[in-house]
């Protein structure tokens, strides 16, 4: 599967049917892995020019719980921030993408259709709509001169971007106004010409520039350091057309039947009150969603503004389904998705994977397993071939029976000029970026 984290999808279509309840959880695997990796990469000499530079936790300082927790770098003052953009090698020039302008984001979505994110096997490169785009690029607050692209000067030929958007982030008791990068991208025929860190040092020149002096962001790769490190699970819904593209495969010992009927899902969702969220529900989600992700370590302070934003239901994007008690009409329980295709490469028969991504989910009176079931099932009325979850909050407690299977890549979390002491594991992580 085209996510960030480059995996391709569910291994093997019963593996979700084999779970091992003495097995270490997935989160603990993750972190001593990445902890390999390191130690690894370490040892061949590997280094990260850019990345040692900037003011992020390095590897070498791993384990050294000494080092205070917060800011690595205090703030300067704003008439100490470079006021020039950096220098762009001579052929190319910067330009700030306005995205409400169609012809701009027509633009911004080509390059990303044609040079974004792409699986191990390059199989499938993610497809955000130019609707997505703009919901994820005008959140309350944004900043046009964040939404940053580089042309050709000659023939203006749009060939990297990257983004931030504002976001109030609390990392433990301390809630920071943070950047959250997205949609680094560079043209593939730009490729390893040292332009990212270019692009990452001009998006952080101009985060400064408006007093904010942290960023959240994820990535398939690693780099120094991850906060948290989590991993993709993905439950069929249309499992013939999955296993026709090639992102999964039929089980050992599985026919195409029993396997469609292995994934099947009632018709419709079983929670009495279960209903689409609308407008006059935002202070009530708001409420719901701060109670619940105040428990963990790393989460959104969303208020309601962020809510209407961010999870208003709104078509082709994203979704949102609550439950509202039939008695007292108290809103209980609340679940989400968002909708991010991928193109399948070099397929003749299809050209297009609608996957929904799980997003926030609260439950409080329903059970979050039967919960998601219904999300699942309006997933699959609405025509979505696979669900697609993190490990993060309290999904672990849903994927294996659900019949989610685990993606074979990973997605780490990082901060930017911000230390924490030690790694979070993924159920700690109350974060989901797009
Ligand atoms: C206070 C505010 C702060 C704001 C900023 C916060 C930080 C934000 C950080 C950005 C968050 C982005 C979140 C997302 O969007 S994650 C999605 C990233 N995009 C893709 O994967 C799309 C396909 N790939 C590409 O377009 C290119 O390969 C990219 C653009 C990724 C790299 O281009 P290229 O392949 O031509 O390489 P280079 O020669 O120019 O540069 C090589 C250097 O770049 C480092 N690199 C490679 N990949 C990433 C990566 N995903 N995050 C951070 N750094 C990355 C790499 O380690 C090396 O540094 P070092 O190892 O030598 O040190």
């Amino acid at each position: 599967m085209a996510d960030r984290n480059g995996s391709t999808g569910v291994p093997e279509e019963t593996q979700n049917l084999m779970p091992n309840e003495n097995a270490p959880s997935e989160s603990d695997v993750s972190l001593d892995l990445l902890a390999q990796k390191v130690q690894e990469s370490l040892a061949l000499g590997n280094r990260h020019k850019f990345w040692e530079t900037q003011p992020v936790g390095q590897f070498k300082d791993i384990g050294d719980t000494s080092l205070p927790e917060g800011p690595i770098e205090p703030p300067t003052p704003i008439s100490e921030v470079k006021q020039e953009p950096y220098n762009l090698p001579n052929l190319y020039e910067w330009v700030t993408c306005d995205i409400d302008s169609e012809e701009m984001c027509a633009e911004v979505y080509n390059l990303l259709t044609n040079n974004y994110v792409e699986d191990d096997e390059n199989m499938f490169r993610f497809n955000y709509s130019k609707e997505f785009l703009r919901w994820a690029l005008r959140p309350p607050g944004y900043f046009k001169s964040w939404h940053i692209g580089v042309r050709v000067k000659s023939s203006k030929k749009l060939v990297a971007f990257i983004t931030g958007v504002p976001a109030r982030i609390r990392v433990r008791d301390n809630v920071v106004t943070m950047a959250e990068v997205n949609f680094l991208c560079v043209h593939k025929k730009l490729r390893s010409k040292r332009l990212a860190p270019v692009m990452i040092k001009e998006v952080t020149r101009r985060v400064h520039l408006e007093n904010i002096w942290q960023a959240a962001y994820t990535a398939g790769v690693v780099l120094p350091t991850p906060v948290s490190t989590c991993q993709y699970w993905h439950r069929s819904l249309n499992p013939k057309k999955l296993i026709d593209v090639g992102f999964s495969r039929l089980g050992a010992r599985m026919t195409m039947s029993r396997t469609i009927k292995l994934y099947k899902l009632p018709e419709s969702t079983v929670t009495p009150g279960f209903r689409k969220m609308e407008p006059h529900d935002v202070p009530a989600v708001t409420r719901l969603l701060r109670e619940y992700l105040s428990q963990f370590a790393i989460a959104p302070d969303f208020d309601e503004n962020d809510v209407e934003h961010w999870l208003l239901p709104k078509e082709n994007v994203v979704d949102s389904f609550l439950v509202a008690s039939p008695e007292t009409h108290e809103i209980t329980d609340f679940c989400s998705f968002y909708t991010l295709p991928s193109s399948i490469l070099g397929n003749p028969n299809y050209s297009t994977l609608k996957a929904a991504y799980s997003y926030y989910n609260v439950s409080t009176k329903t059970p979050l397993l039967q919960l998601m079931n219904d999300a699942l099932i309006v997933a699959k009325q609405k025509d979505f071939d696979v669900f697609n979850a993190l490990d993060v909050m309290q999904n672990e407690s849903f994927l294996k029976e659900l019949k989610f299977g685990p993606g074979d890549g990973k997605l780490h979390y990082y901060l930017y000029n911000y230390r924490i002491r030690q790694a979070v594991l993924a159920s700690e992580l109350g974060l989901v970026l797009l």
